[in-house]
């Protein structure tokens, strides 16, 4: 079904009502341009810093907010039009991971009802044995114990099992995309390894297609593949990660590679990094900030 899909972002640029700027209005993402390709399979990591735009992209993807310009597409549709069977494909052809799962949960309800919800939703059993036994592979596939999770709620486990249990959901839809956005800046190094892991066994097994949003390049790093780096809502740098960051082309990039502090005590990291988002920073009053769409 999901054969050659590709989502393609042309010249995307989102703006917000922002009063008290000069303008009137903020621009978040300037003009981005990008293919994700569901074959092969492969991880695009977006990295920058925060202000730079990364999450209204991750928002674009997920047709949670209409660019101001500029389109996105599946299949060469643009995603703000499919009729309802196609919205409904793309919703379970593209799945989110977010920074900070515990707001995916309701604290009155037992994890389980993440995974039953997905069962449901999509129709992927026809007996509740068969959901059981889905629900029971795919979070031993993320490296929990069914056992140990089952019938708890969410403040009785870990960030790091919680965050899981949003991979064990994706083992089970089996989306061709997975847009996760910072999904480990709240993750402790060890859990944030198997995080990635977990995605790149994804990638390998079950031929997904990872967008992976961060600030932290050392994440990319690891991640490997395809890497692009945004600055002030523009894509000023791209290519394979490792090009990229042993021969990083643009300024923005050299300094992202400098913000890295090393673990060794004779090279302290002594380097001031100079941050100018003032232009990117909100206006104090963001609450009152509209989408222009
Ligand atoms: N709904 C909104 N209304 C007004 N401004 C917004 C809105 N969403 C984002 N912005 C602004 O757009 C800019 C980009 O925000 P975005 O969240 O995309 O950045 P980011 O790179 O994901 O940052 P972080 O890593 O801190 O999450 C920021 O200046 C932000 O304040």
């Amino acid at each position: 079904m999901t054969a050659g899909k590709v989502i393609e972002l042309r010249g995307v640029q989102q703006r917000f009502h922002a009063r008290g700027t000069p303008s009137g209005y903020l621009t978040a993402v300037e003009d981005a341009s990008f293919r994700l390709d569901a074959e092969p399979p492969q991880v695009v990591s977006l990295v920058g810093q925060s202000g730079s735009g990364k999450s209204t992209i991750a928002r674009n993807v997920l047709g949670l907010q209409k660019p101001t310009a500029g389109t996105v597409t599946y299949g060469g549709k643009d995603i703000f039009k499919l009729s309802r069977a196609e919205h409904d494909e793309y919703r379970r052809n593209v799945q989110p991971v977010f920074q900070d799962p515990y707001s995916i949960f309701n604290p009155f309800y037992r994890v389980d009802r993440v995974l039953w919800k997905a069962v449901k939703k999509f129709d992927l059993a026809t007996t509740r044995e068969q959901g059981l036994a889905m629900i029971e592979e795919s979070l031993q596939a993320v490296s929990l114990d069914p056992g140990r999770v089952l019938g708890r709620y969410p403040h009785q486990l870990s960030g790091g099992q919680r965050q899981r249990i949003m991979l064990a959901r994706i083992h089970m839809l089996r989306p061709a995309f997975v847009i996760a956005d910072e999904p480990v800046s709240m993750l402790d190094a060890q859990i944030r390894k198997m995080f990635l892991d977990i995605l790149l066994d994804f990638q390998r097994d079950h031929g997904m297609t990872t967008l992976f949003i961060t600030h932290d390049l050392s994440t990319v790093y690891y991640l490997g593949g395809q890497v692009m780096v945004i600055n002030k809502g523009v894509i000023v740098e791209r290519g394979p990660v490792t090009s990229v960051m042993h021969t990083p082309s643009h300024p923005y990039t050299r300094l992202l590679l400098d913000s890295i502090p090393q673990p060794d005590p004779d090279n302290r990291w002594t380097t001031r990094i100079k941050v100018d988002d003032e232009e990117s920073l909100p206006p104090s009053d963001s609450q009152e900030v509209t989408p222009i769409i």
